[in-house]
């Protein structure tokens, strides 16, 4: 648990009879930017709702650093900044007034509003109104909001939603800067696979409140390795057969045979030395999933 900024056990969260988190068990490793992906409704607001406290589950098992949310509710919330929603910002205030607010609020000397407005990048915009800030900028200043505190723990929920392609870059870059440069945690949901694959360290997919997935970046793309779908005679034989000559074998049905693809080369070895055997091999098929319809697959299917 030592290395983990946020971990629920068994979460569960229902709207009146509805179950809307089911099971889950988040592991979101400390310095880590965690994209919690899923489609609209799959229940991620809910739970970054229920890892901030304002929803509660009846069977509470979230820890925060370690340390169970219910018991230590307030030492747990001064670790959390988050922007759910839209930022709560006052349009005709500006940016510099908004930050200097939300100083004022918590006790925080005014001055850092200043290195919050640089650290996000809008100190040029400091002293124009928040209403005319662009979107991204106002994505951009509802995170500085919510770092005043200076939080080890930001929870930003779907934060490059309607965003332009530059606003999206905008908030991309700032993240891999707040965890990199900073020692932020941050755990960033998205509908999306692509505005958070390459900014996230970890990847979580849920879907109807399940966890689907959870792992590394990296353990997330051994999935969506190429395969060689072998269509052959026999196939138990056949992938015995292959077993013997030291090929993985990822799946057999009646008609087809799965392996991992390596090389052009490797597969014409691979179909000589089945037809050398006797098998009938009619057909050699290379697959290859790209991370998006990876997603969608693991999405769909449940
Ligand atoms: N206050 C509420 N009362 C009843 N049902 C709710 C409430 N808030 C959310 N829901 C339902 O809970 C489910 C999960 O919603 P949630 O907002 O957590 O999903 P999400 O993954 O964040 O989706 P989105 O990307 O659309 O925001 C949805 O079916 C939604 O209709």
């Amino acid at each position: 648990m030592g290395n983990y900024a946020i971990e629920t056990v068994g979460l569960n969260f229902n709207f009146g009879n509805q179950a809307i988190v089911k099971d889950l068990s988040l592991q979101v490793p400390k310095g880590s930017i965690y994209g919690f992906l899923g489609p609209n409704g799959a229940g991620k607001t809910t739970t970054i709702k229920i890892l901030l406290n304002l929803l509660k589950s009846s069977n509470d098992q979230v820890f925060i650093f370690g340390k169970e949310i219910n018991h230590n509710r307030i030492a747990s919330l001064k670790r959390i900044g988050a922007l759910v929603e839209q930022p709560a910002i006052y349009g005709h205030l500006t940016g510099k007034e908004n930050l200097i607010n939300r100083c004022i609020l918590l006790g925080i000397n005014k001055s850092k509003a200043d290195e919050m407005l640089s650290l996000v990048g809008l100190s040029d915009a400091s002293n124009k109104k928040a209403s005319k800030y662009s979107l991204g900028m106002k994505q951009r200043l509802g995170i500085a909001l919510a770092l005043v505190s200076d939080p080890e723990l930001l929870l930003l929920d779907e934060p490059t939603n309607g965003l332009d392609p530059n606003g999206i870059i905008e908030v991309r870059n700032l993240m891999i800067d707040l965890a990199t440069k900073h020692n932020k945690t941050i755990l960033v949901s998205s509908h999306l696979l692509a505005e958070i694959e390459r900014t996230a360290t970890h990847v979580g997919i849920i879907n109807k409140g399940r966890l689907l997935f959870q792992g590394t970046i990296n353990e997330l793309h051994l999935l969506s390795k190429p395969m060689l779908e072998i269509e052959v005679s026999k196939t138990s034989d056949a992938a015995a057969f292959l077993t013997q000559a030291g090929y993985e074998i990822l799946e057999i049905t009646d008609k087809k045979i799965i392996v991992p693809f390596t090389s052009p080369e490797d597969s014409g070895a691979l179909n000589t030395l089945l037809i050398q055997k006797g098998f009938t091999v009619s057909s050699l098929y290379l697959q290859k999933k790209d991370l998006e319809n990876l997603f969608l697959d693991i999405t769909k299917n449940n």
